[in-house]
């Protein structure tokens, strides 16, 4: 067998030009949608990911903030930063790129985005939302995940699907997800602590793999058929990525997330989508009148 590719950045650029019309739409409101980023730090990944964020929001029509502080910023400092972004009207959301440098207490950053312009649904008002099932900003990587199952119609309903890794961005949230009624898959989160990996790898039909540990998902875990996605980044010694799951899972696998090129791209569109609606939010009672 060889693994349908679940294609992450052909299913992006389809949603950026949907994307493209509805910021169109905004101007022609008087409402331009703007994204603000705040980087600290000289972490080489997140500033490619920080400067991919800004070409997109090019490509789409939506305006640039960049804020960017030393690795040796303190906690006063990036919450100074953050509490000008809540104020700039100019922006209509924006994230605090993570990492942030040790030391910092991430969670009370989060707690200080206004909710209103948290582009990444990582603000604790948004995961709430989440619980309840109310509507608020989503995660972007879980998002992605959920739209790109479906893009390629994997089938999600009664389906076992075994969630790697209980990070914030992506192992947390996906099963709030993927538990919703509209989704109703069925979710088993593994992590450092559980007993016997392969065993639940083994029985799983959908595979989400977010550890960080290369080749973590070997072929002989998988369950013929079974729809596989790679979120984790690891590099190897030329820098190029090496994802959570092996090379030779594709022979196995009914569907494949390319890594790069699957998970990625859709955390980016789904970081626009969110922006987009955000201002459509806030246009809204505009056009109500
Ligand atoms: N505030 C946030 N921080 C982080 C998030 C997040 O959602 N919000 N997620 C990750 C990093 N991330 C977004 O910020 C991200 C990671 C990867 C990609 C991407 O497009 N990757 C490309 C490959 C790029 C490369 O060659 O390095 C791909 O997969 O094709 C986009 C965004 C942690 N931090």
């Amino acid at each position: 067998m060889s693994a349908k590719t679940l294609d992450g950045k052909a299913t992006a650029a389809a949603i950026k030009s949907g994307l493209s019309a509805r910021v169109e739409v905004l101007k022609e409101r008087g409402l331009t949608p703007g994204l603000g980023t705040l980087l600290v730090g000289d972490d080489v990944g997140s500033q490619k990911y920080v400067a991919g964020k800004h070409r997109d929001c090019a490509a789409v029509g939506i305006a640039s903030i960049q804020r960017e502080l030393p690795a040796t910023a303190t906690q006063a400092e990036i919450e100074a930063v953050v509490a000008e972004l809540n104020e700039d009207p100019a922006c209509t959301g924006y994230l605090v790129q993570l990492p942030l440098p040790r030391g910092i207490d991430v969670n009370r950053v989060l707690r200080l985005i206004d909710p209103a312009k948290d582009a990444d649904g990582l603000h604790p008002t948004n995961l709430g939302l989440l619980v309840l099932g109310e509507p608020g900003p989503l995660p972007c990587t879980p998002n992605g995940i959920i739209t790109l199952l479906r893009r390629y119609e994997v089938p999600l309903a009664g389906a076992d699907v075994v969630v790697v890794g209980r990070g914030v961005t992506v192992g947390r949230s996906l099963p709030l997800l993927l538990t919703r009624r509209t989704e109703n898959a069925t979710v088993t989160q593994v992590h450092t602590g559980t007993r016997d990996l392969a065993a639940h790898l083994r029985r799983a039909d959908i595979i989400v793999a977010a550890a960080g540990v290369p080749h973590l998902v070997k072929p002989e875990d998988v369950k013929p058929g079974a729809a596989v996605l790679d979120v984790g980044v690891s590099r190897d010694e030329q820098g190029r990525i090496v994802g959570d799951v092996h090379p030779g899972v594709a022979e196995v696998a009914g569907w494949l997330s390319p890594n790069p090129g699957g998970v990625g791209p859709m955390t980016r569109a789904m970081l626009l989508q969110n922006v987009v609606e955000a201002a459509e939010r806030a246009a809204a009672p505009a056009v109500a009148e």
